[in-house]
């Protein structure tokens, strides 16, 4: 079978790639790019197709999956077949002009006319120095992290700017310092007969590199990680000390609990672990930082009080990590308590209990008489048997910073949950930025002990820094590579710092798509009363652009919080707000975590928004800028005009096509456009600080002396 790229048929026929590959898409079949395979029937219809106009064909489902798996598999390793291939399918053509031009290494009748060119150079030297002859063209080049297009001219001998030119010719625009990427530089290493090799350097500060698979016959149960969540004053506190209360002290008579962020009790023979920190901020922050550390999440809902805002929160928190949710009614103990109502209400979210036919675990219980805790503890049993937790104790250990802080007298302390294998005192360890050797480990009980297995949290001391909670951690076998790794890892943060990673935004998402690594867009939702979030969810969740589906995580009425933007951070989501606003908080959220929040007043401009985006068509984005104020002096009423402002420019400055807003006693009368803007009695461009002016405003005549005119322009917000 021939594999014709797509750029190889444009320059058969004389068209551009991109011309070739709007085709395609007219025909329906999938290229990625100008690399991309086409079959021979693609070819066929591709030739009737310009020949005759558009005809649409479907081509068979198998090829199409063939040619993106390809570009999907096309890692270092497994791609050294296909470019073998490849190269010895452009030899030819190659080689027939390197002999013209340049000596060659390949092939035994080219070196014999290298040979003898060479000689004739040599002969020829006293006339022409031989410094003016280029050097071969090497057979075969390795890079990694991308090259520029003069250090691939450097690479391959050859001058830039035919570089540039051959690119060119390949419907690729680029300057010397360009950096190109993979594709490109396969495609001039092609032309030129070269075998190109990408080197992926393993990253060394990414723990995922040195995590193996565990197999399954080294895998054993291990203890569920349990986080409460729940409405303000449901009793997610009181539920926590009583579990502990009943359960810790009675497993390990004697036992001081402290406070170490997380804690473990027995039940019937088997541990479980709470995380300590209850409600959803901690939960999702952690989860933020890429950390799932949850396996089961509880949410209280007080049976006096039932469904509250926090509670739905809670559940899309939960939804949005998949984790099991087990319904913990609480205060049935109370007068007023109507657990029915609590699950009718559950129900509406999603969540039905099994007595009506639902798959949700409800347990009533009072966590202040200490009653049904038994109950509760039993079911989170049953879930994590179902769930069928499992881990390998004998390897080095891998988990997630619960808590960590500066103590005066013991230095960096952290409380780490052993999440696979065993922590050991001794152990070099990299932790988040930063690392060290376990110096020693104090239990929840305040034990001090020397091994931590599975779901087991531990306060740990020795580190050289303060790691933050959700960060991960990693044992290695020597302390040099754990120093070596959490000095990378700290250099890297700092550099990411700078960079200021961004999200997922609706500017870059188009080129999310477009690298084929988003499915699905998550949006967190937003709206001034019930209607319209409901409106709003059932339209934006129509829209279905490049087979890219919508995924509305969260929706409620009412501001911004900070906790829809963490949830966001969390979920890699965009905000939309629909006539609300973001309150302070989630404003400074916001933009530390870097979570795009758009606000509309006008259903339609938020579809149209987000469907631009993913069809990457977005108009560009303007903010606006303050540039100057007026004060209103004295006011002339002329019968023809209507009222000049008679003003004088107490800062910045005021341009003709601005935009004004009237500011009486702080509060914004009008917004709208200048009419005039005179010197006298001459029509100006602009009037600057310290100087008066006439001002007439576009439909409004309501000025009054001691008003504040404040101009403004729109500036595009560059993006990056
Ligand atoms: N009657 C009754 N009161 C309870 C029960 N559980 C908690 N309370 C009371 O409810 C109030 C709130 O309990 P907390 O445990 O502080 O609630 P919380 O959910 O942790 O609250 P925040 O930490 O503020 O989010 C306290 O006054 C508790 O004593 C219960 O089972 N029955």
């Amino acid at each position: 079978m021939s594999k014709l790229r797509v750029y190889e048929y444009a320059k058969q026929k004389k068209l551009s790639s991109k011309q070739v590959i709007n085709k395609l898409k007219e025909l329906n079949v999938e290229v990625s790019n100008h690399m991309s395979t086409i079959s021979d029937q693609t070819k066929v219809e591709l030739d009737k197709s310009f020949n005759q106009g558009s005809n649409k064909v479907q081509p068979g489902k198998g090829e199409n999956d063939k040619t993106v798996q390809q570009r999907d598999n096309k890692q270092a390793k497994n791609s050294s077949n296909q470019k073998i291939e490849k190269k010895q399918s452009n030899k030819k053509p190659n080689q027939q002009k390197s002999s013209q031009s340049q000596p060659s290494v390949k092939g035994k009748g080219t070196n014999k006319n290298n040979r003898k060119k060479q000689q004739n150079n040599q002969s020829q030297a006293k006339v022409n120095p031989p410094k003016k002859e280029k050097p071969a063209t090497p057979e075969k080049i390795t890079y990694s992290g991308g090259l520029t297009v003069s250090d691939l001219a450097e690479k391959i001998n050859k001058d830039t700017s035919e570089l540039i030119k051959k690119l060119m010719t390949l419907g690729v625009m680029a300057t010397k310092n360009q950096n190109l990427d993979a594709e490109s530089i396969e495609l001039i290493c092609e032309e030129y007969g070269v075998e190109v090799e990408e080197e992926i350097v393993l990253d060394a500060t990414d723990f995922d590199n040195f995590i193996t698979e565990d197999k399954e016959e080294d895998l054993i149960e291990r203890p569920a990680v349990v986080t409460i969540m729940g409405h303000v004053d449901h009793g997610k506190t009181t539920l926590l000390d009583s579990i502990r209360d009943t359960k810790v002290t009675e497993g390990e008579a004697g036992g001081i609990t402290q406070h170490i962020g997380a804690y473990q009790i027995v039940e019937n023979n088997k541990r479980i672990t709470f995380l300590d920190t209850p409600g959803h901020a901690a939960f999702t922050s952690m989860r933020s930082r890429g950390a799932q550390v949850t396996d089961i999440a509880i949410l209280v809902v007080a049976a006096d009080d039932g469904v509250m805002p926090q509670t739905v929160e809670a559940i899309n928190h939960a939804k949005a990590a998949e984790v099991p949710i087990i319904i913990a009614v609480n205060k049935i103990d109370k007068e007023g308590a109507n657990p029915d109502r609590v699950m009718q209400e559950l129900s509406e979210h999603g969540l039905i209990p099994e007595d009506w036919g639902g798959d949700t675990i409800f347990v009533q219980l009072s966590a202040i008489k200490k009653e049904g805790i038994d109950d509760l503890l039993e079911m989170i049993l049953l879930v994590s048997e179902v769930e069928e937790l499992k881990a390998n104790p004998n390897r080095n250990a891998t988990g997630t910073v619960i808590e960590a802080e500066l103590d005066k007298g013991r230095g960096s302390v952290a409380t780490l949950l052993v999440q696979n294998g065993t922590l050991n005192v001794g152990d070099s360890i990299v932790v988040g930025n930063t690392f060290g050797r376990v110096r020693a480990m104090v239990n929840d009980l305040g034990r001090r002990v020397k091994t931590a297995g599975p779901s087991t949290p531990v306060e740990i001391t020795g580190l050289s820094g303060v790691p933050e909670a959700g960060d991960p951690f990693m044992v290695f076998e020597d302390e040099r590579k754990a120093r070596q790794i959490g000095e990378a890892r700290q250099q890297k943060h700092i550099v990411e710092k700078r960079n200021d990673k961004v999200k997922v935004s609706l500017d870059d998402l188009f080129e999310h798509i477009k690298q084929g690594n988003m499915k699905e867009i998550n949006l967190v939702l937003k709206a001034d009363v019930q209607g319209s979030v409901e409106a709003l969810a059932s339209s934006l969740e129509k829209i279905d652009v490049e087979g890219v589906k919508i995924k509305i995580i969260h929706t409620g009425a009412g501001a911004i919080t900070e906790s829809d933007i963490i949830l966001a951070s969390a979920s890699n989501a965009i905000v939309i707000g629909f006539n609300v606003r973001p309150d302070a908080n989630a404003r400074k959220t916001a933009e530390s975590e870097k979570v795009d929040v758009r606000l509309h007043r006008v259903i339609y401009k938020v579809i149209e928004e987000i469907e631009s985006a993913m069809k990457g068509m977005l108009d560009p984005e303007y903010e606006e800028k303050v540039i100057g104020q007026a004060e209103v002096r004295e006011i002339f009423k002329v019968s023809k005009i209507g009222t000049i402002a008679g003003s004088y420019i107490t800062d910045g400055k005021i341009t003709r096509d601005s935009g004004v807003r009237i500011i009486r006693d702080g509060v914004v009368q009008y917004e709208g456009e200048i009419d005039t803007l005179k010197r006298f009695k001459d029509d100006v461009k602009e009037v600057a600080q310290n100087y008066e002016c006439g001002i007439t405003i576009k439909n409004f005549n309501d000025v009054k002396e001691g008003d504040i005119i404040e101009a403004y322009v729109m500036e595009e917000i560059k993006r990056t």
